[in-house]
């Protein structure tokens, strides 16, 4: 009787300290130019050595332009960061993707389509979205910095094992619902500290349903709402996905992987410490109103009342629509926004610029509206150009630019002026995120490429 979670993580712990945490081998090391720095620069000053560099992968992702990435970088800091993590990788003999690699990318996004991540493992990466590989069965979280050096120098981590909670959500989910409502539509359910010390397990119709891209979306977005990781089990849609794919177990070595991961799902009996359960057919596609992603209604819906709310919520519920510009009991619907970003490691695989080309070809974006759409990775640009997507947007006002985590925190120059408005695929709303004073509407792709062609936010089951 056990879960998902609990077999994948058995197989992990090393040891276990007396009525303390466990020690956890971690299969996989991703690493970025962000929060590494410091974790190579700790272990240099201790004369530690990096234990096992070939179980780490690093890309270039959080501050790299998305324009021009054959020049050099122009802003100092994101050239010298870059810079410094191309040199550590070399020292320590870590497989690096720089910028001009076939294979650079958002690190969520490339460990995946590179058949890295895989079910069964335990990955770590200094990011909080790292639980998006947890849609392969994986139990992947985000880390500090110093545990980032911990395990640099151990592969290990030390760590009090999560709660368990399971998401089901049964039915069928209604027209133009994309995985990024189901989401959504779940934080704005239970709010965004609900799986606070939990790792959540996704079941149910829906998430069997869904593609990997879509599991993807789900599971990344598990941090949103305060949970250490995401997971979804292992089945056919995995397997497929992963079959051939560069880093991906081959010939007998697969069958054996894949007679492995087919025990790892839930048993039956298995017990959470929690369960909720959800009905697909309550879903709508979703919109945030606020400035954090639990904040988030069906655009059918109007911003709910303040009077609705207590005392205690009260005060940053209005202090969320003031900096949004917002009223309560507003309904969103024909508002006015300047910006559409389509990007980050929630919403920017090819399964995600597909959706969009499809929806605005033949149509043209708003003359009002500046759009991004930045893919998530060299291949998935590749591959949109290779399908002709590049030329669908364009032909319709949009340009495809080049990949990195670009206006999801607005880390290069593709920041969203103060006061504008803009529809985002991103999973971050905060005051900022995107540029200073500038505020964040989190949405679908495909409520995003509405938004872009009609200058305003529109329902798009009557657009
Ligand atoms: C820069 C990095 C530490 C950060 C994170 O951990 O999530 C970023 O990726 C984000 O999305 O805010
Ligand atoms: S795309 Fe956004 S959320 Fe994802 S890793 Fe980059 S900054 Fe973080």
């Amino acid at each position: 009787m056990r879960t998902l979670f609990d077999k994948v993580w058995d197989a992990h712990v090393v040891s276990q300290v007396e009525n303390g945490p466990q020690v956890v081998y971690i299969d996989k090391h991703l690493i970025h130019e962000v929060t590494s720095p410091q974790a190579f620069a700790e272990l240099e000053a201790r004369n530690i050595p990096i234990f096992r560099p070939e179980q780490i992968v690093a890309t270039a992702d959080h501050n790299v332009p998305t324009i021009n990435q054959d020049q050099p970088v122009r802003d100092p800091l994101s050239k010298q960061q870059l810079e410094q993590l191309a040199i550590n990788c070399e020292k320590n003999n870590i497989t690096f993707y720089g910028l001009g690699h076939p294979y650079q990318g958002i690190v969520h996004i490339i460990s995946p389509e590179l058949g890295i991540t895989q079910p069964g493992m335990s990955m770590v990466c200094g990011d909080s979205h790292t639980s998006t590989h947890g849609a392969f069965g994986a139990i992947a979280f985000g880390i500090g910095t110093s545990q980032v050096a911990q395990v640099f120098a151990s592969q290990c981590l030390l760590m009090n094992k999560p709660k368990s909670m399971r998401i089901k959500v049964n039915g069928k989910l209604n027209a133009n619902v994309q995985p990024k409502d189901v989401i959504l539509y779940i934080i704005s359910k239970i709010g965004t500290n609900a799986g606070t010390g939990y790792f959540c397990e996704y079941a149910g119709d829906v998430f069997e349903n869904m593609s990997m891209e879509g599991r993807m979306t789900v599971c990344n977005m598990s941090i949103e709402m305060g949970a250490r990781g995401g997971m979804i089990a292992p089945d056919e849609t995995t397997f497929q996905y992963l079959k051939d794919k560069p880093f991906a177990p081959k010939g007998e070595e697969w069958d054996k992987k894949v007679a492995y991961w087919k025990t790892l799902p839930s048993d039956t009996d298995a017990v959470f410490d929690e369960e909720i359960e959800f009905d697909a057919a309550d879903i709508y596609p979703m919109i945030t109103f606020g400035t954090n992603p639990g904040m988030g209604i069906s655009v059918k819906e109007t911003i709910p009342s303040k009077d609705s709310l207590n005392e205690n919520e009260k005060e940053s519920f209005e202090k969320a629509l003031k900096y949004m510009g917002f009223k309560d009991n507003q309904s969103i619907v024909n508002y006015p926004i300047d910006y559409v970003f389509i990007g980050s490691c929630t919403n920017a695989r090819i399964e995600d610029l597909r959706e969009v080309a499809n929806y605005v070809k033949g149509k043209q974006r708003n003359e009002n509206v500046v759009a991004w759409i930045v893919p998530g990775s060299k291949q998935v640009e590749r591959q949109a150009i290779e399908e002709g997507l590049d030329k669908v947007f364009e032909a319709s006002g949009f340009k495809l630019r080049e990949p990195g985590c670009s206006a999801c925190l607005a880390m290069n120059e593709d920041k969203i002026p103060e006061g504008k408005y803009c529809v985002s695929t991103s999973n971050r709303n905060f005051e900022g995120r995107q540029g200073p004073n500038s505020r964040t509407l989190l949405a679908s792709p495909l409520m995003a490429a509405a938004a872009a062609i009609h200058g305003k936010i529109v329902d798009v089951n009557k657009n």
